[in-house]
Formats: C-alpha cells, sequence, structure tokens
C-alpha cells in the first residue's frame, strides 16, 4: 500500500494512552501506546482480549489524520504500536507504524511474531530509506502454552532484526523454558548477529519470577559463549496498577 492510499484508510483503534513503558529493552520509559484492534491469534494466556471482542462500541474507526491529531495531544515523539497484532499482513493498520515513522514519530511495534516485518519494498511505499532508530520491533515468540506455537515465524524475521530489537519469550512452565532453549540454540548464529535483546517474561502468576532468576542463571555460560544477550523482563505496569486495569 502506498502512503496515499493509505491516508484514506480508517483504522480500529481500541486505545490511546500515556504511560510508562512496562516490559523490555524500553521499560520506565514514558511513551504513547496506541492500541489497534484485532489479533490473528488467541493466546491462551491474553491479557488484551478486550483488544479482539468484535464489537463497535470498543474502537473507534480514525483515520490517519485523526490518529496524529490525537497522538498530538499525548505530546510525546515515542509511540508503541500494540494491540491485538498491529502488524495483520491483510489489514491496513500494518502501515500506520510506518506513517507514524514518516510523520516524525519514534516507533516501536509490539508484535505477536506471527507477522512478517516489513519489507524494502514496503518502506519504500512509505518513502522510507533508513530506519535508523525511528523504528524498533519487540517480538514475540509463542510457546507451547500460548496454543500458538505454530504460528511462530523464525529465520525470515530474525535476519532483518537489529541493536534496539528484542524477542520476548512470555513463559509460563518448563516446558516452555525448553522449547525457548531448543529455539535459541536453533537460530543462535542469526540471533548474536543481529545484536538484539532476547526477553523472557513470566506469564502474569502463572511462574515465579525467582524459577526464571534460576533459569537464567544456569544457562548464563551458554548465552554468554554464545553472545547472546538475554534478560529478565517483568511486566511493571501489572506491578503499579490493577492486573486487569485497561488504559495503563
Ligand atoms: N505500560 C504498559 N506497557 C506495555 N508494554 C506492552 C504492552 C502491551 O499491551 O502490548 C503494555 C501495556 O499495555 N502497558
Ligand atoms: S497475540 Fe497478543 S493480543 Fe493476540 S491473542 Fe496473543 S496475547 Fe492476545
Ligand atoms: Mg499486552
Amino acid at each position: 500500500m502506498k502512503i496515499r492510499e493509505f491516508e484514506e484508510v480508517r483504522i480500529p483503534v481500541v486505545e490511546i494512552f500515556n504511560s510508562i513503558s512496562g516490559e523490555g529493552i524500553s521499560a520506565g520509559e514514558v511513551v504513547t501506546f496506541l492500541r489497534v484492534a484485532e489479533c490473528n491469534l488467541r493466546c491462551s494466556y491474553c491479557d488484551t482480549t478486550y483488544s479482539y471482542q468484535l464489537s463497535d462500541d470498543n474502537y473507534d474507526w480514525l483515520t490517519p489524520q485523526e490518529i496524529l491529531e490525537r497522538l498530538s495531544q499525548y505530546n510525546c515523539n515515542k509511540v508503541i504500536c500494540t494491540g491485538g497484532e498491529p502488524l495483520e499482513t491483510t489489514k491496513a493498520k500494518r502501515y500506520l507504524p510506518l506513517y507514524l515513522v514518516k510523520k516524525g514519530y519514534k516507533v516501536r511495534i509490539e508484535s505477536n511474531g506471527s507477522c512478517p516485518v516489513y519489507s524494502k519494498k514496503e518502506l519504500r511505499e512509505f518513502e522510507i530509506e533508513q530506519v535508523n532508530d525511528r523504528l524498533n520491533y519487540t517480538l514475540d515468540i509463542k510457546p507451547p502454552s500460548s496454543k500458538m506455537s505454530n504460528h511462530n515465524i523464525f529465520a525470515e524475521n530474525f535476519i532483518k532484526l537489529t541493536l534496539g530489537d528484542e524477542l520476548k519469550f512470555v513463559v509460563a512452565n518448563d516446558e516452555d523454558l525448553n522449547y525457548a532453549k531448543k529455539v535459541i540454540d536453533k537460530y543462535k548464529d542469526i540471533l548474536a548477529k543481529s545484536n538484539l535483546i532476547i526477553n523472557f517474561s513470566p506469564v502474569f502468576q502463572a511462574i515465579e519470577a525467582e524459577s526464571l532468576v534460576e533459569f537464567l542463571k544456569e544457562n548464563n555460560p551458554y548465552f554468554i559463549n554464545n553472545n547472546l544477550k538475554v534478560r529478565l523482563s517483568l511486566q511493571l505496569h501489572k506491578f503499579i496498577w490493577d492486573p486487569e486495569a485497561k488504559g495503563v
């Protein structure tokens, strides 16, 4: 889709709010969240089911121009595009993060890892030559407990990631940890080369953060030997606010 065509579409927006980024590399930074509707997955542990409950009162169908107007009220140049799934390939919402980059925002995309990151052609269509640090990805890798692990995209996406990008394993049990280890081992060379950060994040209240720390300590020699940057990531927003709260 070209930028001109994109300017004519409407996008289902669930919520826009300022908060601190709760997870990963950007944790603790004040950012504007832009949550688009709909998701191609149905994870067992989804904490944003309201983003895909199809009812018109849940979303506002906004034009790109209206989204820019809403964003400008938040006075922040950093946007986290989340959902739902922002990168679904068949939907116009896929191009919203590129549009925001084009308009001068620094954008991080929180994707479920089942959709391709942008191709060079898509960047060109939005008249973006070099993204540099204006566009970063946080890609989930869905483990067995999510029941969605057959949707993961691996090498084709990993190869396009660079410094400032990150992967996130949201894990609930030992089976998930073993799965994560296997994925990391299989793709360790690409992962090390891409300079990204690999986050381990516990499904809220499903696995003790302490046992995740044990896992990271145990596997640290392996991570170091393979030049992998691995971290624990807790969802700060679940500690600061009611874990069920929206818009935080
Ligand atoms: N504070 C805060 N940080 C977040 N990081 C990722 C979020 C998401 O829902 O994707 C999120 C969220 O909803 N709130
Ligand atoms: S990918 Fe994210 S929004 Fe979609 S079902 Fe899974 S947890 Fe929920
Ligand atoms: Mg979320």
